[in-house]
């Protein structure tokens, strides 16, 4: 048997059309153009990667895109300053402060600042408190966008074994209430877990969100499970050539998908949908903004 391969950026591609289609709606109907404000501080050049994708993909689908681009010297006062700015006006629905943001920046002070209802990444105290007793707002878009992946592959997924791996903030957590918000029996599997091999064998789903290349084993995975591999972990690859790196998963990839029925590859499984979903969730922000019920097929 040989897992089948789920295809995140085919379908991130679909979300997209449809987000598309949305923001069409949105400027016919009720004369509003969504808008996402991107914030970069420094000149990682993995993060101006990301940063220009996502920039690129908020035009694409018809949004107002705003990019800031600041020195890695800029002060954390001026940072909150623009944040305040963009907080009030009208035509930015959603903030985003690329991390990680420079040592002499407090991180979570600068997402503090960020208004609830701009919030697209979800990362602020009130939308994880939202998300957890399920009120409307924004989701975390990894998990969005791995839970999307997930029912599109099973279907219901009331009853199964959840197993996640990984009890982060971004991920691990928001996931496992998401999970839970479906009737999974969810697991939080961590660095302290005992036997985690053998409680990853119990699991219909495996989410990997660790961050360690290639952690989780072929052999701890159950016959036909659904595996959603989070991690994008950059390894040195001698077999492309000197000097040469590659992008692999969390999980084993080529052992892993002998045995699932499942499985996301990396690249090109949960990146672009976490991309997509922060589309998804402007789209959600610029609806409640406005007194409109947020289209259905965009959130959990
Ligand atoms: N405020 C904030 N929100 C974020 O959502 C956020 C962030 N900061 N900081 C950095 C991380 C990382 N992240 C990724 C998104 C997409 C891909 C992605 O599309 N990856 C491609 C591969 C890209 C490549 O080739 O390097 C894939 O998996 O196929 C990766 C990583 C969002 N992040």
């Amino acid at each position: 048997m040989t897992a089948q391969i789920i295809d995140g950026k085919a379908f991130a591609q679909q979300l997209r059309h449809r987000i598309a289609d949305h923001v069409e709606r949105l400027k016919t109907e009720h004369g509003l153009t969504p808008g996402l404000a991107v914030v970069i501080v420094g000149e990682d050049p993995a993060s101006q990667v990301y940063v220009n994708s996502k920039s690129k993909q908020t035009k694409e689908v018809g949004m107002n895109s705003f990019k800031y681009e600041l020195p890695k010297d800029t002060g954390e006062a001026e940072l909150l300053n623009l944040i305040d700015e963009l907080n009030e006006r009208d035509d930015v629905n959603g903030i985003l402060v690329q991390l990680p943001v420079p040592d002499h920046i407090d991180a979570d002070k600068i997402i503090k600042r960020i208004s609830p209802a701009k919030d697209v990444d979800c990362f602020t105290p009130e939308n994880v408190g939202r998300l957890a007793i399920g009120l409307p707002g924004p989701v975390s878009c990894t998990p969005l966008g791995s839970l999307m992946l997930l029912r599109d592959q099973l279907g219901k997924l009331e009853g199964m074994n959840a197993v996640i791996i990984g009890r982060s903030n971004l991920v691990g957590k928001p996931m496992s209430q998401l999970l839970l918000r479906d009737n999974c029996t969810v697991t939080v599997a961590h660095s302290r877990t005992k036997d985690l091999p053998g409680l990853c064998r119990t699991a219909d789903i495996i989410v990997a969100a660790v961050g360690r290349p290639e952690m989780i084993k072929g052999d701890w995975i159950k016959p036909g499970a659904t595996v959603i591999d989070v991690g994008i972990n950059r390894v040195d690859a001698p077999e492309k050539g000197e000097g040469k790196t590659k992008l692999v998963g969390d999980v084993e990839y080529a052992e892993a998908a002998k045995v699932a029925g499942a499985i996301t590859p990396v690249p090109g499984g949960v990146g672009p949908m976490t991309i997509a979903c922060l589309l998804a969730n402007t789209i959600t922000t610029t609806c409640l903004a406005n007194d409109l019920t947020p289209p259905s097929d965009l959130t959990a």
